[in-house]
This record gives structure tokens, sequence and C-alpha cells, in this order.
């Protein structure tokens, strides 16, 4: 008989378990933390021989990424390079809120929606607080645990590691979610771009399939702008100055009641305070966290009762099998999509570019004011190093 093969334990802790998916920075297993008998997730992140590409901006980022603690915000557990590889441990989550969308098993009732975007705003509202950005809200980054609770993932990875190129598939669909003020090339933005993301999700599980599903930025504006009107200037007064502003033919707003005919007031006026065309006049995360939306019937369903897809893959493979169902999310597969190996000095170029932050980023500081980053002490410093050194000799 062959010898049981041992599983493999990585940095002395972690047990290797099965591959959970690849995103865009490298594939994700999932592992038992032998210290804690945990389950995490691990994000294993390819730097090739390019250990200097992880530098003294990409370790703030990280330990700032460390002390992002909040109930809906994913907790990152630990950092470590392994090999060529940096990992990140997370907290294991159960599934995603694009799943549970695309599950055309799973009712949505008008309760467990303002459940989901309870925590959704909770966490967001937190990172805002600390003058942080996600930047990459879409719902396959909200990851729900065993218990329901929804927590917020993949920040910072595009700051640190680098943007990723936008041929790449899966910014395709990350495209659906971007604010207008960046796809007309604003350099200076806030918060206001998670607000209107957030929107978009909110719009997404009351409709139950991505609300404007653009094909190239061009496009992508031309679906808001049908959905929304095109912005006059009294809407918008600084949307001329933008770098990239083109003027669009003019089209009048449908109401908003013609999209989302099932919908109840309270929600309708939130969802057209989060779609303001100005950044400076929408919403922002604390206000909407205060709207009547929240405190008015039907009380958001506990997150414990909230439904979910039995398994991950129960939702994931409900797509493309009811050809009937206007379900429009990519399939998995499309969204898997690794940066090229040779791109590692790009990253690299990226992270030391610290504040000029490219349009793809998850995440991001906010432009406006600076945040209070942790202080990189002498002994962090050479902490990283020794690990680095070790690591990669
Ligand atoms: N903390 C986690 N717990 C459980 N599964 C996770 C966790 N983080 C990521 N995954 C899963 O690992 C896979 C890859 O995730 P990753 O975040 O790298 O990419 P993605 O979100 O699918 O795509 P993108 O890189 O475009 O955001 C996905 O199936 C994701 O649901």
């Amino acid at each position: 008989m062959p010898e049981m093969e041992q599983p493999k334990k990585v940095a002395d802790r972690y047990l290797k378990q099965e591959v959970l998916g690849q995103g865009t920075y490298g594939v994700v297993f999932k592992a038992t933390d032998t210290k804690t008998e945990q389950t995490v997730a691990i994000k294993k992140i390819r730097l090739g021989k390019q250990r200097e590409g992880v530098n003294i901006t990409a370790l703030r980022e990280i330990k700032m990424l460390k002390e992002l603690k909040h109930p809906h915000i994913i907790l990152l557990i630990d950092a470590f390079p392994h090999k060529e590889n940096l990992h990140l441990v997370f907290e294991f989550m159960e599934t995603d809120l694009e799943a549970v969308i695309r599950d055309s098993n799973i009712f949505l009732s008008p309760a467990d929606i303002k459940s989901y975007l309870l925590m959704t705003f909770k966490g967001l509202a937190y990172c805002h607080d600390k003058w942080v950005l996600h930047r990459d809200m879409k719902p396959n980054n909200l990851l729900i645990g065993v218990d329901g609770q929804l927590k917020l993932a993949d920040f910072g990875l595009a700051r640190i590691f680098g943007s990723p190129n936008r041929k790449f598939t899966h910014q395709v669909f990350a495209r659906w979610y971007r604010a207008p003020e960046l796809l007309f090339g604003a350099k200076q933005y806030g918060a206001a771009v998670d607000v209107w993301a957030v929107g978009c999700i909110f719009a997404e599980l009351l409709l139950r399939r991505p609300f404007l599903q653009g094909n190239s930025d061009i496009d992508q504006l031309s679906k808001i702008f049908a959905a929304f009107g095109t912005p006059k200037a009294d809407q918008w007064p600084d949307v001329t100055k933008l770098p990239d502003y083109v003027e669009y033919q003019f089209v009048p707003a449908p109401s908003l009641r013609s999209l989302f005919p099932a919908v109840s007031e309270d929600a309708l006026d939130l969802l057209s305070k989060m779609f303001t065309y100005d950044p400076k006049a929408r919403i922002s995360i604390k206000q909407a966290l205060e709207h009547r939306y929240f405190t008015s019937a039907p009380a958001p369903t506990d997150p414990a009762k909230l439904p979910k897809p039995v398994h991950k893959q129960d939702g994931k493979s409900s797509y493309g099998k009811h050809e009937a169902i206007t379900v429009l999310s990519p399939p998995r597969k499309l969204r898997r999509v690794m940066p090229e190996r040779g791109r590692v000095d790009s990253l690299k170029a990226h992270v030391d570019k610290d504040q000029q932050a490219p349009m793809s980023l998850d995440f991001t500081i906010l432009a406006e004011r600076p945040p209070n980053r942790p202080t990189i002490t002498s002994a962090d410093r050479s902490h990283l190093k020794r690990k680095l050194d070790l690591e990669f000799q």
C-alpha cells in the first residue's frame, strides 16, 4: 500500500487543503491554522524573484489592512512570504453575495435584501470613517460566513501589488459598478465612488441581475445615462472639467420607479440618493445608514436566517443551467485571470508610485485627506527584511 501523503504545512503552521479558486493575484486555498484550529483561506500572491516589490509602502499597507478590524470586514489574520509568494491569511468564508444573487433557487425578500445591505453599509462606513476607500465593491467581494454575516473582502491588493491590466476579462465586470466620475477619468475621487458601487449592488439585489452592464467605459456611461438621464449642468456642474469628459447626446431620465417597479418608496429614495451624479452631492455612506429605509418596515432579517446557497458551487453552477433566467453574471471561470509572469516589474512600478492609484485599484486611500497611516518602525522594517531574506534565499 502506498504511504498516505502527508498534508503540506505552510510556514510550519497552516495545513493546506483544497484550492478554492483563482483570482486576479493568484490562487486561494483552504487551510487549517494548526495554532488555532481555525479554517482559513490563504491567498497566495506570486512575487517571482522580485521580492523588492514588497517594499515599505506595501508593508505599511499590509499593516494597515491588518488593523482594519470590524464585524463586516474580512479579517487579515497573517501575512508572510513563503518561497516566491506572499501569503495572505484570511478568515474562511462560506460563500459570497454573487453566488446568492445568482442562485435561482433562492428567494430574496425585501427584509433579506435590507439585511445584506445593512451589513455592507456598516463595513463600508467603518472604512470610510478611517479614510480608506474600497474602490472595487462588487458582489463577489462581499463574502458570507456560515453564520450569515457578510464581510467586505479584497482590500488593498491592487494597491500593494499593482493594478491588474484592464485588458483582463474580470475588469470588464468591475466596470459595471464604476462611478461616472471614474469613467470620465477623475484623478481625485473620494468615498462617493464606493457609494455608487453599492447603489449598483443594491439594484442588483432587487433585479437579480447586474444593473448597468456596459461593454466599454463609453458604453457604461451610455447605460448610466439611459437609466438616469444625461446629467444637466445644474445636476453636475464640474463634469465638464473631468479629463475624459465628452459630451453625450441628451436623453431624458425615465422615472426611477419604472426601473424598479416593485420596491418600496424608501428603497427608491435611497437608490436615487446613491445614484446622484455629482459626487459632492451624492449621499455619504454614513448618511445612507441613517436613511429611513433602514428603520422602516420590514426590519432586516437576522443574518443567521438569511437564505444562502447550500454549497457555494450550487450558486455558481446555476449559471448557464437555466437559460431562460436573466442572471447575467459571467461564469466564474471568465473572471479567473492571472497576471502574466512578466508583469512583476510593472507590478513593482505600481507599488512604487504609492499615491498615484491607477483606475482599476481594488482599494485606495482617500485623495482629499491623508489617512492616519500606521507608523512603520525600524523594528517592522528589519522584521520584514529578515523574513524576506530567509524566505527568498
Ligand atoms: N476568505 C475567503 N474564504 C473563502 N473563500 C474565499 C476567500 N477569499 C477568496 N475566496 C475564494 O477564492 C476564489 C478566488 O478569490 P479572489 O478574491 O482571489 O478572486 P475573485 O474575488 O474571485 O476575483 P477578483 O480577483 O476579480 O476579485 C473565489 O472563489 C473566492 O470566493
